[in-house]
């Protein structure tokens, strides 16, 4: 029966551990199977579904809230969907938040009728940032949680850590959960039969870590992370965007946990994907926008304590 299950990879990982660049390396790989894919962000602008890759899968976003509480509505209803159409596609790839916690995300696929009936949870993919790891997980549950719910890691950014921090940063993971196979990458080039069709989230050990698993169980959030998102119409001078952002990342980048834009600069055709997680920034230009986009440039932070008339401003003092 299992063998007719559409089968779904949960992708989580802390924010900017480097998820939608595994997600892209996935979809551009030549393995000739067809992904529906549904990206969840927190925000109130989208912007991760300019960041997949333009392949032929389907892609559906998420953006009122975060995955893990709004399970019951958006994921049901979207996967439900996607299900009704199943012999169009191979597999369903769920890429959540940084902040969701993935229990009740993969908890959804035991105790909705529908999902359980006609989809399978292959496994649950936690992306590791190596370099910001250590900190996060003093700083987060979700993202213990992410470790916890874990069946298979990719620890990710290795080229930023020497092999002696690696080693440290695996048996960290390790003492989190003991079981879970860690593959190293470096921007999410993994081999994909590591990460797919993985064959079954382990149920049993879901329970153990967590033995309310199967009932619904309320679950908090990091006090005071938030996200604010900004746009302008009139299109951005670059150099004058690259000295805010630098100086705001120098001075508040310890709380902005991540920020990642879509923007026109004046005089470029296409549209720069602007990204940083805290102090590290960089970015690439994606190609020219869509016609109904205009010239508008939008970006979000995440983070604690942001001052939104400050950012607003900041930002709208980039325009050319
Ligand atoms: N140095 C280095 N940077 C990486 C690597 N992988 C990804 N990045 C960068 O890390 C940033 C975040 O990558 P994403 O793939 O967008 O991360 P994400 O987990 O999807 O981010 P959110 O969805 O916002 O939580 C981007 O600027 C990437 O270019 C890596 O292996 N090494």
């Amino acid at each position: 029966m299992s063998e007719t299950k559409i089968p779904v990879t949960v992708l989580t990982g802390f924010l900017g551990a480097g998820k939608t660049t595994l997600l892209n390396h996935i979809l551009s790989a030549g393995h000739g199977r067809k992904y529906a894919v549904l990206v969840n962000e927190f925000g109130e602008l989208g912007v991760d579904g300019d960041l997949v890759v333009d392949a032929d899968e389907e892609v559906f976003e998420t953006n009122n809230g975060c995955i893990c509480c709004t399970v019951r509505g958006d994921l049901i209803r979207i996967l439900g969907s996607l299900l009704r159409r199943r012999n169009k596609f191979d597999g369903i790839i769920v890429e959540t938040t940084g902040l969701a916690d993935p229990a009740p995300v993969a908890q959804t696929f035991f105790v909705d009728d529908n999902l359980r009936e006609k989809a399978r949870l292959d496994a649950v993919v936690t992306v590791v940032d190596a370099f910001n790891v250590s900190r996060t997980l003093d700083e987060s549950h979700e993202a213990v949680s992410q470790i916890a719910f874990a069946d298979v890691i990719v620890l990710n950014k290795t080229d930023l850590l020497d092999e002696a921090a690696l080693e440290a940063v695996e048996a960290r993971l390790r003492g989190i959960n003991a079981s879970v196979k860690i593959h190293r990458a470096c921007h999410g080039k993994i081999a994909l039969e590591n990460v797919l069709d993985r064959g079954g989230f382990d149920l049993a050990r879901a329970l153990e870590t967590m033995p309310d698993f199967l009932e619904n169980n309320e679950h908090t959030h990091e006090e005071g992370v938030t996200s604010m998102s900004f746009s302008v119409s009139e299109p951005l001078d670059e150099q004058r965007f690259q000295a805010w952002i630098g100086a705001l990342l120098q001075e508040r980048g310890a709380d902005i946990l991540r920020a990642k834009g879509i923007l026109h600069f004046a005089g470029q055709k296409e549209r720069f994907a602007f990204q940083a997680v805290h102090m590290m920034a960089d970015g690439d230009y994606i190609g020219p926008a869509r016609a109904e986009e205009g010239q508008e440039s939008r970006i979000v932070f995440i983070g604690r304590d942001l001052n939104r008339p400050q950012l607003r401003r900041g930002f709208e003092s980039c325009r050319a």
